[in-house]
């Protein structure tokens, strides 16, 4: 699908395709619709991304509520979104070792704790060690670091998955 293609799309059918760019949060997406006709993919990518930057800090926090943790409950039951199962599973974190998949839930809960949403972190920008490193390190961090944080990663994982709605189908159309 070409960018021409994106903005030809009614409100059901972009929301149906690309309601998931940011984790269960079609509302975005819904949203950033009347910003239409995108010139780029970047442009759509802006737009939804200005929309993120408009909410107040109780907004934020909600996308970021809207995350699964990585190898937590999500991934153990199979409930995962099949684009959060993907990345998940491209970053290893459906083959942890016992005491990694330990080390993983303790440092969840204690940041969950701590701050009152999950951590959050592009998977596929990342490997194990890398994720574990950054959670270790990102636990220490002030509530409004880690909320600006958590949303550049929302923001990479959103990159990723629309350049995999648009950009993929472009080499096909030669
Ligand atoms: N808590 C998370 O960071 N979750 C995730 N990051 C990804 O890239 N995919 C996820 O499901």
């Amino acid at each position: 699908m070409d960018i021409t293609a994106v903005n030809a799309l009614n409100y059901e059918d972009f929301v149906s395709i690309f309601g998931n760019v940011v984790e269960k949060c079609p509302i975005i997406t819904a949203a950033v619709w009347s910003r239409r006709p995108f010139v780029t993919l970047n442009a759509l990518e802006a737009a939804i991304s200005e929309f993120i930057d408009d909410l107040p800090e109780s907004g934020k926090e909600g996308i970021l509520r809207c995350h699964p943790d990585l190898a937590g409950r999500d991934l153990q039951s199979g409930t995962l979104t099949r684009e959060s199962r993907e990345e998940q599973a491209r970053a290893g974190m459906d083959a942890l070792s016992s005491g990694e998949a330990s080390r993983m839930s303790r440092l969840n809960e204690e940041y969950k704790t701590r701050f009152g949403f999950p951590f959050v972190i592009c998977a596929r920008m990342n490997d194990k060690a890398n994720i574990l490193r950054q959670l270790t390190e990102r636990c220490g961090n002030e509530r409004a670091v880690e909320r600006e944080r958590g949303i550049e990663e929302v923001k990479k994982i959103c990159r990723l998955r629309l350049q995999g709605l648009v950009l993929c189908d472009a080499p096909n159309k030669l």
